[in-house]
Parts: C-alpha cells; structure tokens; sequence
C-alpha cells in the first residue's frame, strides 16, 4: 500500500516559550482510505501538528508526501495535494467568490473554473449554505457559514489526496455534523475524486468513533495510537 504522508521524527517547539518542546519525534503513516482522528487535550499540539504537515509551522524532521518533501514538489504543489482547512477562515480580504476566483485563476482552466464553482456552491447548497453568502464579507459571515464554505472550497476543488482537517464541524448544529460528515466520507470512498486520506481533529470521542479508522492521541508530547474507537 502507498504511503501517501510519513512525517520522520516530527518535533516543534514554542518560540514565545523559550523555545519549549510542543512534541518531539513523532513518526506517523497515512495511507489510501485512512481517517486518522487526531484527539488530545487542548494545548496538546495537535493544531501545531496539523500545521507542520501543511507546512505552515516551523518544525525539525520529515514530512513525506508519496516519498517526497514539501520543498521538492514546491509548496504550492504540495498544497494542493495535502490541503489544510483551519478552524477558524483566516481574515481574508473580499468575500469567498473573490477567493474562489483567485485559487481557480492560480491554476485551471476559464471552463474548468466555471464548472468546479458550480460544484463548490452546490456543495455549500447540500450543506444549507445560502447561495448569496458567497458575496458577502468573509468578515460579516458567522462561524459555521465560513467553517462550512471552506470545508466546500477544499473538498469541491478536488485536487488534494489527504485533507488535514482543524475541527471542522465545531460550530455547526448536529444535523448539519452528521451530514458534513457524511460528504467527507462519501467523496473518500468514492473512486472518482482525489480525496484519498483524512486527519480529523476533532475534541468528540462520538465524532472520532464515527468517522475514524485510526484513532491518535496528542499527549505529553507525542502521539500514541489506540487500536479501539473511544466509544
Ligand atoms: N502562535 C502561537 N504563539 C505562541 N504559542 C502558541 C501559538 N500557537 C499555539 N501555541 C501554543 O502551542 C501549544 C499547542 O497549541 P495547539 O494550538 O497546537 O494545541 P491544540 O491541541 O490544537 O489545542 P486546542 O484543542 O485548544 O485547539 C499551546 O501551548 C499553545 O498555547
């Protein structure tokens, strides 16, 4: 079996703390069909994990995406494939069209741009999302509408093999959970998208016992792995 992502003796320390170790030397192995649900105290790290895997966080050792760094693919590249949705959207400027706009101008064709923003909004339709709040403000959106148009943005793209998942479902009602949850799983198993493996954080045992198939705990700085769901 591939292994799509390896991070190799992972370690990141606080530099507003004296450079304190968050975790050292964590090894892991995500393949094909994999959901790691990714659990632990808050504060634990798992944020900053998630981070160094997208690159986003300085850290010592390796991450591997099919066997190669980052750098090799060249970071855009390696975003595309190992893509990261953060809890909360980033302050960004204009409204989500204009961000929409600027990600398919980056790369596809005016068509294909056409036809993947449809599917975004008719993603974000199947997850009751208004289509007029895809012209609206990222600043005037609340934080289950923006959580949600991110979630759509990542997973209609469909360009990344391993999504990296920062609680994505944390304000949103439960109906709409079980649904979200139920997309994410679909387009996994599907043959006919990109999407290939998941790292979940999520802070429900409920959750991690629904969608997971591995289930990771940050903890005293390092990541150990549990052979049952927590429920
Ligand atoms: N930008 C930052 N500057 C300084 N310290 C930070 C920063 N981001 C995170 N930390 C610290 O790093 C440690 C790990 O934080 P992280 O966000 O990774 O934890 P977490 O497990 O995701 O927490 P939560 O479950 O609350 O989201 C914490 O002690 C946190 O205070």
């Amino acid at each position: 079996m591939v292994n799509l992502l390896e991070l190799r003796d992972i370690s990141s320390a606080n530099e507003a703390r004296n450079n304190e170790p968050i975790f050292t030397d964590i090894n892991l192995v995500v393949t094909a069909g994999d959901v790691v649900a990714l659990q632990g105290k808050s504060g634990s790290g798992k944020t900053t994990l998630l981070k160094c895997i997208a690159h986003l966080n300085v850290y010592d050792g390796l991450v591997l995406y099919r066997g190669s760094t980052p750098m090799t693919y060249g970071i855009p590249a390696y975003r595309k494939k190992v893509a990261y949705v953060p809890q909360r959207s980033p302050l960004l400027p204009g409204t989500p069209r204009d961000f929409v706009n600027t990600v398919l101008s980056l790369s596809a064709r005016s068509d294909r741009s056409m036809s993947t923003f449809q599917h975004i909004i008719d993603l974000g339709a199947a997850w009751s999302l208004d289509r007029n709040l895809w012209d609206r403000e990222w600043t005037n959106l609340s934080g289950g509408e923006s959580q949600r148009i991110a979630l759509s943005i990542a997973l209609a793209l469909n360009t990344a093999e391993v999504l990296l998942l920062d609680e994505p479902t944390s304000a949103l009602d439960p109906e709409l959970v079980l649904l979200v949850e139920q997309s994410l799983l679909k387009d996994l198993r599907s043959d006919n998208t990109a999407l290939k493996a998941i790292v979940w954080i999520t802070h429900s045992d409920e959750q991690a016992s629904r969608v997971g198939t591995r289930f990771i705990q940050v903890s005293g700085g390092n990541c150990h792995e549990q052979s049952l769901p927590p429920v």
